[in-house]
């Protein structure tokens, strides 16, 4: 009888490089910025300036991009309410698709910053990657950013689409997006004004610089 996805057979192996060594030598905290928000919020553009901010202050992340994902470890999923969870956590239904929550932790644990961009509309799944992680270590990011201003920059055409019936279960639109209720950040606009990228990433740093995030 195969032993095979039988975890009475598995055993852990304990690594003898600890995670708190990886992050001495990397001088910062491996933890997970998990930023979510509608299509055309501003996630992917944050994720980059950030990341760019961490690099230029010495600090390694890695960013994880869910459009970019979906052209490869994700790529046979869509966008039905089961295919996004199993998109951002594994349900455990299906071994072949792997979850960005659980790729996000080990990118964590290796002592990395891990910057996840990703719609992530259910506030379970959201909440599911969080309970994956060490306390604190979660840090969720809200693009706040209203409906009209997302749809008006529409930069890939898919509101346009998806207002014409051509997309189905389009996330705000057909499909529901769950705003965060305990976010440890939310970015909106400033007296009707959007801040530029580098003011939002500006804030995400001093939140991590603040909380210890970025020295080990
Ligand atoms: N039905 C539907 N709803 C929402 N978004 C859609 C849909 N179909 C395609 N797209 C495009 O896919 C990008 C979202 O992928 P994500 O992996 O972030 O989505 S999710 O977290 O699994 O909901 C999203 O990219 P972003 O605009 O960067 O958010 C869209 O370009
Ligand atoms: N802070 C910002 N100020 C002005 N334009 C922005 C800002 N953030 C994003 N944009 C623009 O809005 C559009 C959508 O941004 P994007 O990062 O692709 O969103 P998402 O990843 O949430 O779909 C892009 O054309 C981008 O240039």
């Amino acid at each position: 009888m195969s032993t095979v996805g039988n975890p009475a057979n598995i055993f852990w192996h304990e690594n003898p490089v600890r995670k708190v060594e990886r992050e001495k030598l990397l001088n910062q905290q491996g933890c997970v910025v998990w930023i979510t928000g509608l299509s055309g919020s501003g996630k992917s553009t944050l994720a980059c300036s950030l990341g760019r901010e961490l690099q230029s202050r010495g600090k390694l992340s890695y960013v994880l991009d869910g459009d970019n994902l979906r052209h490869g470890l994700n790529k046979n999923l869509g966008f039905s309410p089961e295919s996004r969870t199993e998109n951002i956590r594994r349900t455990g239904k299906c071994i072949h698709k792997l979850s960005i929550g659980e790729v996000a932790n080990l990118f964590a644990d290796a002592g990395l910053i891990c910057i996840a961009s990703l719609i992530s509309p259910y506030r379970k799944d959201r909440d599911a990657c969080r309970a994956l992680l060490p306390d604190k270590k979660f840090i969720e990011v809200f693009m706040n950013m209203p409906l009209q201003l997302c749809e008006d920059r529409d930069p890939k055409g898919l509101y346009k689409l998806a207002r014409e019936g051509k997309i189905k279960g389009f996330t705000g639109i057909d499909d529901p997006y769950e705003p965060p209720l305990n976010c440890e950040i939310e970015l909106q606009l400033k007296d009707g004004v959007v801040p530029t990228p580098h003011e939002m990433a500006g804030q995400v740093v001093s939140y991590m610089e603040n909380e210890g995030f970025l020295e080990a």
